[in-house]
């Protein structure tokens, strides 16, 4: 990319899309590889031949290719004896998680496991991904098996530069996706698969998805080409290689049901002012099931969705809260046990695939959602693209700051590349005591904080800020422009988020 005359966006564009007409899907942008998705089975890509081919060659000599960058990255790690990172990032589809898998099988053809163990790290990892998939993975419009969370690998070495273990770090899994769907995408595949079980599903009360609100709200219920009774098999599967034991599946599954029926309990305006109430029998026999699957009591469920809990100096307070209020309380409970149990099962693999506590080096790879931006954002979405401002500053500090500092030690001449520092965007969300989260937490402590109230102390923090917009038409709604693409040190695209703020 670097030898094109232009270099600008059609041009680099332009020479993607011929290169990938030549099925060259890979292409480096200096050290950076931009891999284009061939939608497509390429085996003799990443064959036992091409790996060793790629073994030991200095970075540049042959094709661009995935095993490129995970070789310098293994050399460098020997060599320097320092830990290295592999950022894998692109819009949903782009293929990042193949990529990941890419580079973990290279990984372990370059630094096999030294304890003898028949099964690799490599391997471990990935019996453990049916696992990850059924309770992370969910279809959406891009892609039918989406990865709804961020994933860091770290591949553990020992001195000698032999693999000694591995662990999975999770990040930003999409909370909301639990108790709210949009049009065409569906909830976490272990919803379906457990609707689909059979025996399970009679267990536990399930019927076919369309009868659980956090299921029917986007009238997708099917995947194409798969058997949700089969699926639900082979989780059951990878749980007992994972190590689950029987009785920890069942407790799983019964919280996946719990929170099904947790979604259908509905409330209505109760008695007193600004209170709420049970709906209906129907909304009765969701309660106990839930309480009954969650092993709580039934009637201290209800009243904890139907008040809440003042904490003041003088003691605590109970209040009632309204039939809105309720719901939002219910949904609250349903993503914080989901993510509980995510978090929890992420242990367990971690524990079955063995972390090496005093291992010399790790490589680790980041595969985490790009930049996002939808008609509607919300919080999730600030966190996502928070973190993408951090992971560009990290490489603006690394790639252009850094190394201009060292030219200018060492008098090398060349020219000063201008690069968009993105440290004020940065302040802008996680500045203390004034900053987006800061006001945020604020807001979330005082009782009487609404949208409008949230957005108005932004506006007059942050009068006249570049990176901050007020939307024309609405009192609440918040524009972030945040840069990316200056990753290529070439492209700079602005995006424009509008954020609803909601209170959590
Ligand atoms: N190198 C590759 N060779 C062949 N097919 C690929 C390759 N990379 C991706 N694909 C295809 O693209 C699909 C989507 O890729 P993947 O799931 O890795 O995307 P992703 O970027 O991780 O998406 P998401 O962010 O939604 O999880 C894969 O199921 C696979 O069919």
């Amino acid at each position: 990319m670097t030898k094109l005359v232009y270099l600008h966006e059609p041009g680099v564009l332009c020479n993607l899309a011929r290169r990938y007409g030549f099925n060259e899907i890979y292409t480096y942008t200096g050290r950076i590889l931009i891999a284009v998705n061939p939608f497509a089975k390429l085996p003799h890509l990443y064959d036992m031949h091409m790996m060793e081919q790629y073994k030991g060659v200095q970075f540049g000599e042959l094709s661009p290719h995935v095993f490129a960058v995970t070789d310098a990255s293994y050399r460098a790690m020997v060599s320097e004896d320092r830990s290295q990172s592999i950022l894998v990032s692109g819009e949903s589809g782009a293929g990042k998680t193949e990529t990941t898998k890419l580079i973990m099988r290279y990984l372990t053809f370059v630094g096999g496991r030294s304890t003898g163990d028949i099964r690799s790290v490599e391997q471990q990892v990935l019996e453990s991904n049916p696992l990850l998939e059924a309770f992370g993975n969910a279809r959406t419009v891009r892609n039918d098996n989406s990865s709804r969370f961020g994933k860091f690998v770290e591949i553990q070495f020992d001195k000698s530069g032999r693999i000694s273990g591995a662990a999975v770090r999770t990040y930003l899994l999409e909370r909301s996706r639990v108790v709210q769907i949009s049009e065409s995408e569906r909830n976490y595949h272990c919803f379906y698969q457990l609707c689909a079980s059979e025996q399970d599903a009679d267990k536990y009360k399930l019927a076919h998805p369309r009868n659980f609100n956090y299921l029917n709200q986007s009238h997708t219920y099917e995947l194409e080409g798969v058997n949700e009774a089969e699926e639900y098999l082979k989780t059951r599967r990878a749980m007992d290689i994972v190590g689950i034991s029987f009785s920890h599946q069942e407790a799983i599954f019964r919280t996946v049901a719990a929170i099904l029926h947790l979604g259908n309990i509905e409330f209505s305006p109760g008695k007193e002012f600004d209170s709420s109430a049970i709906k209906d029998e129907k909304s009765k026999f969701h309660l106990q099931m839930a309480a009954d699957l969650l092993m709580v009591d039934g009637s201290l469920l209800l009243s904890t969705l139907c008040y809440r809990t003042i904490k003041t100096p003088e003691g605590n307070i109970v209040k009632a809260v309204d039939s809105s209020a309720a719901a939002i309380s219910r949904d609250a409970l349903a993503k914080t046990v989901y993510a509980q149990l995510f978090d929890w099962l992420v242990d367990n693999i971690n524990m079955s695939i063995g972390q090496d506590m005093e291992s010399r080096a790790l490589i680790g790879v980041l595969d985490i959602y790009g930049f996002e931006c939808f008609k509607y954002n919300s919080f999730e979405q600030l966190c996502i693209n928070f973190a993408n401002e951090k992971l560009q500053q990290h490489f603006n500090k690394h790639v252009f700051k850094m190394e201009q500092e060292e030219y200018k030690t060492e008098e090398i001449n060349w020219s000063y590349i201008e690069f968009v520092d993105n440290q004020d965007i940065l302040d802008l969300i996680e500045k203390k005591p004034i900053g987006i989260v800061s006001l945020l937490d604020e807001a979330c402590m005082l009782g009487k904080s609404t949208h409008e109230t949230f957005a108005m102390k932004l506006f007059q923090n942050f009068k006249a800020h570049p990176r901050l917009e007020k939307p024309k038409l609405s009192k609440t709604d918040f524009a972030l422009s945040h840069f990316a693409g200056k990753a290529c040190s070439m492209t700079s695209i602005s995006c424009k988020t509008c954020l609803e703020f909601h209170c959590f």
